[in-house]
């Protein structure tokens, strides 16, 4: 049943000595990792389809997955986004069809289906499997979910920061998060501007090759990234959120970019650290103290250099075994 009427689970703040020690101040982890569906996407997609049921939804349908390169061959990734709504639709009892590209791996299929989701294949990328989604759900009773462009998506994930308060009780000195298509961004501002910490400093992680936030920054408005070339395939996304962009406005964010085998390296440190193994999606969250960015926006005067304490979504994700890392750091010339 749903914990509190949510799908989402209370996670652990963890003092992390080793980041700690990295960073010259307290790092706190907030383990989105142990969530259900594996991801802190539960928190949002959970509450949109719960929010579309009493609105009459009978369906979910949900075009998730990226297109990732393993060497020569075009493999798609099953997205986070749906297997949260697959684990949605199984607790609300009703049926989830998520729509991949055809080149997707059977192991993501028979995971998904594994979840009680029925997987269709539609187009070759994942843009023709977002167009085949958005036609499905014309049907009667049938919702497309969105897997971070929607304010419900922002409402569920703000439950994060809610969560934060209660366990620190004073604003952490900064807060450390990943960046895809926006929405855990957008929906962590959601969360401090509604707890009072609007104030709080975030600090925003992309791979350079899935980057659509910092070029959008940079360009003073939306830009389209030509292609997705990191191997961070859960940030994935061509275009930021507009809300995103929104949010520089009203929060103090600095915008970095890590390349593939700082993310990839985190990832590493992280496992041997922490013993818990994530994305590189997530361990471009992690670099920014693991490759000391932090400490460099500290020492260029951007950030205090006394901080209270760092606190860094650990935002998971499920397409990451061990087999996977390695092929990742030999693709990257890591030892
Ligand atoms: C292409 O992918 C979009 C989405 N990943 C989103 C995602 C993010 C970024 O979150 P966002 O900024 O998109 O809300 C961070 N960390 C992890 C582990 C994620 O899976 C997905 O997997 O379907």
């Amino acid at each position: 049943c749903a914990q509190g009427g949510h799908f989402h689970v209370v996670t652990p703040l963890l003092e992390s000595r080793a980041l700690s020690q990295v960073a010259g101040t307290t790092v706190f982890l907030k383990c989105e990792n142990v969530q259900p569906a594996g991801s802190f996407k539960i928190r949002g997609i959970g509450h949109f389809c719960q929010e579309a049921v009493k609105r009459g939804c009978r369906h979910l349908v949900c075009s998730s997955g990226h297109i990732s390169t393993s060497g020569t061959r075009k493999r798609t990734e099953g997205g986070n986004a749906g297997f949260a709504a697959a684990y949605a639709a199984r607790k609300l009892g009703i049926p989830a069809t998520i729509v991949l590209p055809e080149g997707t791996s059977p192991h993501v299929v028979r995971r998904l289906q594994g979840e009680g989701a029925e997987v269709q294949l539609a187009g070759k990328v994942w843009d023709e499997a977002s167009l085949k989604a958005q036609e499905l759900a014309k049907r009667d009773g049938w919702v497309n979910v969105p897997p971070f462009d929607h304010p419900l998506i922002w409402e569920g994930h703000a439950s994060l920061v809610r969560e934060l308060k209660a366990a620190l009780g004073t604003p952490p000195g900064a807060l450390v998060l990943a960046v895809g298509g926006g929405g855990l961004l957008a929906g962590v501002a959601a969360g401090l501007i509604e707890v009072g910490w609007q104030h709080v400093p975030i600090i925003t992680a992309e791979t350079q090759g899935a980057h659509c936030f910092n070029a959008a920054i940079k360009a003073g408005k939306l830009v389209t990234l030509p292609d997705i070339t990191s191997v961070a395939k859960s940030l994935g996304v061509k275009t930021v959120a507009r809300r995103a962009l929104e949010c520089t406005k009203e929060l103090e964010i600095f915008s970095e970019v890590v390349d593939d085998a700082q993310a990839v390296n985190a990832v590493q440190k992280f496992l041997d650290d922490e013993r818990m193994l994530v994305e590189p999606a997530c361990g471009a969250a992690l670099a920014v103290i693991y490759s000391g960015l932090l400490g460099r926006l500290q020492a260029e005067g951007r950030l205090s250099p006394s901080l209270a304490s760092v606190v860094v979504i650990v935002c998971g994700g499920n397409n990451i075994n061990s087999q996977g890392l390695q092929a990742l750091k030999a693709q990257l010339g890591q030892s």
